[in-house]
Parts: C-alpha cells; structure tokens; sequence
C-alpha cells in the first residue's frame, strides 16, 4: 500500500489536504537554480544527471512539495531523434523544422536509448534522494512522488514543423490539413517514441508521469479528437501494458469542453485543468472519481497576498471531498517570489 499522497489521490482518494505541486516549480524564480544557469546552457543541464537532480531537488528542499517533476524538456524527444534543437534567451526553443519526407526521414529513433541514457540517470538518483529515510531538508524522506513526463505528440509536433513557439503553430496545422500523410507519419512516430520514453521513465524510476499537451486547444473538435484523443489513447494504452499500476495525467491545455471526451477515451487517470476551467464545470464533464490536478492562476501567485490566499481557498472549497492535486494552471513564472510559492503550499496544506 502506498502512502504517497499524490499517488493516493492519483489513485482517486480525496486526500486532504490535496497534495501540492506546481508546472516548472524549478525555474528561474529560484536565486538557486539561475546561480547554476551560468554553469551549462539548458540541454547540458538536461543531460548532465548531477545538475539535474540538484535542480530537480531545488523545490523540494525549500518547500517539501508531494510531487517533484523530472528537470528536462519535452523536446529532448526530438533532440534525441537529431533535430538540431538550440535555448536560445528570450526567444525559447530554435529547432530546424521538419517540412517535408526527407526531413523526416533524416530522424533516427534508434538513437533515442542512447542520448536519453543520461535522463534515465538522472531519474535513478532522484528516485534514492527522494526515497532515502534520511529525508530532504528536514522533510520526510519517502513522502514526495517522482513524476516523469513527455509531450504529447501534437504539442511536441507544433515545435518540430515550427521550428520554435509561435501563437498559431500555423505550418504544423497546415500541415495536417495539406499533406495529411505526412503529418500522420509523424504522429505516428511521435506516439510510439513517448509510449517508449515514458517506459524508460518509470523504469528508472518515475512513479507517475504527465503527458503535457500544451497546444491542443488550437484545434477543432474533428482534429482534437484525431490529434489530441487518439495518441494520447494508443500512448495510455500501450504505457499501461508494460506497467500497469503507474498513473498517468494527461494535460490538454486549453482544451475547453474537449477535455470530458479527453478523459474518458484515453484511459488516464488524471486531468490537469488550466486556469480558465471552471473546477465544478469540469466535475459535471468528467468520470465520477477521476482525479484533477490545477489550476491555480499563476498570475495569483506572482500577486501573492490577499489575492493567492483568496485564490487557493477558492479552488480548495470546489475540491473538497474529491480527489484533487493542487497545481498552477499553467508554470510559474519567473518573476514569482519564492516566499509566495512558500505561502501558497502552506495554504493549500491548511486543515
Ligand atoms: C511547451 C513546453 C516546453 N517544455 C515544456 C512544455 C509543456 C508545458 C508548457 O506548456 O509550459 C515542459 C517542461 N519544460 C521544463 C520542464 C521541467 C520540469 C518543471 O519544472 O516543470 C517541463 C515539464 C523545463 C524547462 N524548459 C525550458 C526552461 C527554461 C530554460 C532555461 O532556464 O534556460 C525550463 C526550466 C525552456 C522551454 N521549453 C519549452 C519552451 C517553450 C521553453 C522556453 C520558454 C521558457 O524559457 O520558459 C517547450
């Protein structure tokens, strides 16, 4: 029996109170994880399994949180195929984008094993660190949840045809409509890879994992259902038939009344919800006992005060009595102040 508190709500207990996490709770808004950016640009820090366990534990130290995600990115999918991936300050992710068969072709899935060899590393001794009795910081030892995650295929695909961010991810969602072949091979390369990766994950030691589809409200319901539905229903299955008791949350972002077909055709566990999700909404939309994760603003938090203390009680009244985790609706930003990300774990963790 596990007394993890986010497994337990992961398994659908009304935990209270929920356990707390929160999207890129290891970021720049910490003096301590910017005083290691100058050490390595983003995908050393990625690949290099000290610096990413000690980022990864960053949050955990200072705020002893249930969940602590795995430090890397959902385009080290892609990264690990041979796209050229680069950070590039200010402007995000730079990727030479995929347009045609050939640049397709030129992907290698067989290396993904080895160039992701470093990840699985990674999360070996962050699953000992969490695990050890010793504890961490004064916090309990064996109480926070290893989360591993992935992108989900359309997500990962808007930065592959991109190239980068973009508002409208316009030549993907051409793509789709213009040489629909060719968008389908890639979906179905990106659906095989992350149901493996995701494998690896919990492997070495993931104890859940998150499947983050950050663009899929760009789509309409014909393409949501397609793009969106579909893979992260052939990724939940074949994820849950090599191991079967690990719990998986998907995150459909802005995914709108999308997310009640969302839940119940894929086969998760878990739904993350973001900001403008109204949470009782959601529970009319969703399986009786499915478990939510969200959705706090993370403009609240970066408010602090009065409004984060009104925002969190606000989302703990609606979740009361339902399997819940308490998360940001989306990441924190970097202008947060970590004491107000230190006020809001001790509100939600109010009896
Ligand atoms: C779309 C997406 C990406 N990455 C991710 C998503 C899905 C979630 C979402 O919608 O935000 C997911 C992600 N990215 C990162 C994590 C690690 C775990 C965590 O703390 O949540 C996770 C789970 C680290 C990261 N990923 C990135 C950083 C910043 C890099 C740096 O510090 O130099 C981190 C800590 C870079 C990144 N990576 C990506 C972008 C657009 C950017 C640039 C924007 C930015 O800088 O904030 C792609």
């Amino acid at each position: 029996m596990t007394t993890k508190r986010l497994l337990r709500a992961l398994g659908g207990e009304a935990v209270w109170p929920p356990p707390v996490w929160l999207m890129r709770q290891a970021g720049r808004y910490l003096p301590e994880f910017r005083a290691m950016r100058a050490q390595a640009d983003f995908i050393t820090r990625c690949m290099t399994p000290d610096i990413a366990t000690e980022l990864t534990l960053q949050p955990i130290r200072r705020f002893g949180m249930d969940g602590a995600i795995l430090f890397s990115d959902i385009l080290i999918l892609p990264w690990a195929m041979g796209q050229s991936l680069q950070f590039v300050d200010g402007a995000g992710p730079v990727l030479e984008p995929i347009r045609t068969e050939a640049d397709l072709d030129r992907l290698d899935r067989a290396r993904i094993p080895e160039r992701t060899a470093p990840v699985m590393e990674t999360l070996r001794r962050l699953r000992a660190a969490l695990d050890d009795p010793a504890g961490i910081a004064g916090f309990p030892g064996g109480a926070t949840t290893l989360i591993g995650f992935a992108g989900a295929p359309f997500t990962v695909a808007c930065y592959m045809v991109d190239g980068g961010g973009s508002r409208e991810f316009a030549h993907t969602r051409l793509m789709a409509y213009d040489t629909p072949l060719l968008f389908d091979r890639l979906m179905a390369l990106l659906t095989e890879t992350t149901a493996d990766m995701l494998c690896a994950q919990i492997e070495a030691g993931a104890e859940a994992v998150m499947l983050f589809d950050s663009w899929s409200g760009l789509l309409p319901p014909g393409q949501f259902a397609r793009h969106v539905i579909e893979p992260a229903r052939a990724i939940v299955a074949s994820v849950r038939a090599r191991h079967p008791g690990v719990p998986i949350v998907g995150f459909p972002r802005l995914g709108g009344v999308s997310i009640g077909r969302y839940a119940s055709l894929t086969g998760i566990q878990g739904i993350g919800l973001d900001t403008g999700v109204d949470l009782d909404v959601a529970r009319g939309l969703l399986p009786a006992s499915f478990t939510t994760q969200g959705n706090l603003d993370p403009l609240a938090l970066l408010a602090g005060g009065e409004a984060l203390a009104d925002a969190v009680q606000s989302i703990r009244t609606a979740v009361r009595g339902r399997p819940h985790v308490f998360n940001l609706g989306h990441g924190v930003l970097p202008q947060t102040p970590p004491e107000h990300v230190a006020a809001l774990v001790e509100a939600v963790r109010r009896d």
